[in-house]
């Protein structure tokens, strides 16, 4: 069983996943994968030196991740072309790591922790999906706060993404963050269990 693991930026997801590690779960990280692809002398790497010139590179000829940050935040047609190099190397990249994990590991659900699950082709692959979920204006402040970014880089980088009320329609289990982490914890736990028994059953 595959769980698709999803939430806004800044919502949360990072925190859920320690917590779902914590209680054993193996999690595929989307966001580890995107570094991967793009990393020194990769194919992806070149792809995107292709499409968005040589000055998207440092000195030492990695990713300017500053930089393209800057441009494909505020451009959807040019965050289209960032995706269509990347997203089809990061799905591959977890389908593999998945596939050597439930070898071993058949009855045990997996994690993914996608960021895109909902906007990308990503929620045709797995079986259940959890949203991380916190009101758009907590989602502001904890972003601004943990990335030091101004409003209007807060309010671009939130509206890069499907609105965190939409994805709320499309999950299967929701998890509501904006209270104590402890709160949050037992969420955690509660829908945790039951995937196990789930995926026990299947
Ligand atoms: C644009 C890049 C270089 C900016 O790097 P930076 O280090 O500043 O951010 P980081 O990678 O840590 O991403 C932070 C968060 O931004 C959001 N985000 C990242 N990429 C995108 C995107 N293409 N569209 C919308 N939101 C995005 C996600 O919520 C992600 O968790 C980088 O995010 C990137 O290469 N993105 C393309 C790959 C991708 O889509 N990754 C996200 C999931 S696969
Ligand atoms: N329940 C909570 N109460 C207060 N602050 C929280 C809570 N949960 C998470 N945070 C804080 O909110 C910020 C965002 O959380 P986190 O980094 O887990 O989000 P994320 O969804 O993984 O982010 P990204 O989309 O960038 O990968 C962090 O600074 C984190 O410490």
């Amino acid at each position: 069983m595959i769980v698709g693991l999803t939430g806004g930026i800044a919502t949360g997801k990072s925190t859920v996943t320690s917590m779902l590690r914590e209680l054993g779960a193996y999690v595929v990280d989307a966001d580890v994968w995107a570094r991967k692809v793009v990393e020194k002398g990769s194919p992806g790497l070149a792809g995107i030196v292709q499409a968005f010139g040589p000055g998207i590179l440092q000195g030492d000829g990695t990713l300017n991740r500053a930089a393209l940050g800057q441009i494909v935040f505020q451009d959807a047609e040019a965050r289209q072309r960032l995706n269509d190099i990347t997203h089809p190397k990061v799905r591959d990249g977890m389908r593999q790591e998945t596939a050597a994990y439930l070898e071993k590991h058949p009855d045990t659900p997996i994690v993914w922790d996608v960021p895109l699950l909902f906007e990308g082709e990503t929620r045709n692959l797995v079986d259940v999906t959890i949203l991380v979920y916190i009101p758009e204006e907590v989602q502001r402040m904890r972003l601004m706060s943990r990335d030091g970014l101004s409003e209007e880089d807060a309010n671009r980088r939130i509206s890069a993404q499907m609105p965190i009320e939409e994805k709320r329609a499309l999950a299967t289990y929701v998890i509501d963050n904006s209270g104590s982490l402890d709160n949050t914890r037992e969420q955690v736990t509660r829908i945790w269990s039951k995937l196990c028994k789930e995926a026990a059953l299947q």
